[in-house]
């Protein structure tokens, strides 16, 4: 949202009443919502235009696609109507003061969502609740769990391998073409003829909740087999997969085995005996492509495993490197949202009502949507009206005056 320097959040902010810049070409100003402002065309985009400028956001990979797009654009409306909030009622407010106010408030907002929405999913209930494992929230009251000496930069275990959740996403983005059909990804990448073209973004921001992930398995989408950095007028793009492994390898990325036994697992001892750990398929691809055992890179086995606990997504050696990684985060940060001194203990209750549903239901035309939005909506999980959610869990904003 903001970027990691000062000065990528200078570039991002109106400078005025503490809000982020918005995006002002003619084509989303004429349909009256709000996007993330256009950005350089260095970004290598496909076809930038003075009208359809590639975007600028905190992170430049906004531009890989539209969902990102959408996502970003999100955050930034929230980000916005806190700030307006906040700037007309906090006494001798300045642009400096509601925009440093506001970012601490969303920041925390996206903590919470991370670690009550989404860990939980990834790693299962009973690791999640594990409290050996450090990483679950508390309901009340600051946490205690913040320790000087832990080291809270991330693995490259982690960001070379274990968090390349690719494997959850389909070959279309949920946004509907002429022909009633979704839009294959591939044309949404780098793409801001896809971004900027009338309710795009609304669109995606709804079918993203409605639309099932894939599982988590080896079965990955053709788009990432095939596709990824797909011009739309080239017949086939890189292998996202072979990517993974090649990334893995350039950034010393130890083996499979080798991470088994970092994490405590039991040893492997020939590529037959990955029958142990994974499906009878997977340990024979494996066998087709590794000679030996040791030489099984962490991806490739790490994404084999069967998941733990048969709950959560991934298997064992994955989970132990998210749960470091995920614990780290939380108890290393000495501004985590749950610490003591960062929040007024009335604030942190209003922070711990927010959900992205609600997030969703306050900055997007939706109406209904399910409450737990990162699960398909089902009997447990029904679509509830936007009113009610927002009734049920959204910020009281003027905890913060
Ligand atoms: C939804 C469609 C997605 C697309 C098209 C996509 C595409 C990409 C691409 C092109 C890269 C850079 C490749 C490289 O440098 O090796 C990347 C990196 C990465 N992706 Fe995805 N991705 C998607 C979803 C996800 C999801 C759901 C996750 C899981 C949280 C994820 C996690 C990561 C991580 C951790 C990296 C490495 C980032 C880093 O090292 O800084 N991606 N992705």
């Amino acid at each position: 949202m903001y970027g990691n320097k000062d000065s990528d959040a200078a570039r991002l902010r109106s400078g005025s009443g503490g809000m982020l810049k918005i995006n002002d070409s003619p084509l989303i100003k004429a349909q009256n919502v709000v996007m993330v402002p256009g950005g350089s065309d260095a970004l290598a985009c496909v076809a930038p235009s003075p009208d359809r400028k590639c975007v600028d956001a905190g992170d430049i990979r906004v531009n890989l696609h539209t969902g990102l797009v959408a996502l970003h654009s999100l955050f930034l409306r929230e980000h916005n109507r806190i700030a307006q909030f906040l700037f007309t009622r906090l006494p001798g407010a300045t642009d400096e003061t509601t925009f440093q106010m506001t970012r601490k408030i969303v920041g925390a907002m996206v903590q919470h969502i991370s670690y009550k929405e989404m860990i939980p999913l990834i790693l299962g209930r009973r690791l999640y609740n594990d409290g050996r494992n450090g990483v679950a929230l508390r309901d009340t009251g600051y946490s205690n769990s913040y320790n000087p000496d832990v080291d809270a930069t991330v693995t490259v275990e982690f960001a070379a391998a274990a968090f390349r959740l690719h494997t959850l996403a389909g070959n279309e983005l949920p946004v509907l073409q002429d022909n009633g059909t979704e839009t294959p990804f591939f044309l949404h990448f780098f793409n801001p003829n896809m971004w900027y073209k009338a309710g795009v973004l609304d669109q995606l921001i709804a079918g993203m909740a409605r639309k099932r992930a894939q599982n988590f398995d080896v079965d990955f989408s053709f788009v990432f087999q095939n596709q990824m950095y797909k011009p739309p007028n080239r017949s086939t793009g890189f292998d996202q997969l072979a990517m993974n492994v090649q990334r893995g390898r350039d950034h010393g990325v130890p083996t499979y085995l080798q991470m088994r036994k970092f994490c405590g697992l039991p040893p492997i001892n020939s590529l037959s005996d990955l029958e142990r750990v994974t499906s009878p398929q997977n340990a024979a691809n494996l066998a087709s492509i590794y000679k030996n055992i040791n030489d099984v890179d962490f991806f490739a086995g790490g994404m084999s495993e069967k998941p733990v606990n048969g709950e959560g997504l991934s298997g064992p050696t994955f989970a132990c490197i998210l749960t470091e990684q995920f614990r780290r985060l939380k108890n290393g940060d000495r501004f985590f949202y749950e610490n003591e001194n960062v929040f007024t203990p009335s604030q942190l209750q209003e922070i711990r009502k927010v959900s992205l549903a609600t997030i969703m239901c306050l900055n997007s035309p939706i109406n209904n949507v399910q409450a737990r939005v990162l699960e398909a909506h089902s009997a447990t999980n029904p679509l509830m009206s936007c009113q009610d959610i927002i009734a049920r869990s959204s910020m009281r904003l003027d905890a913060f005056l």
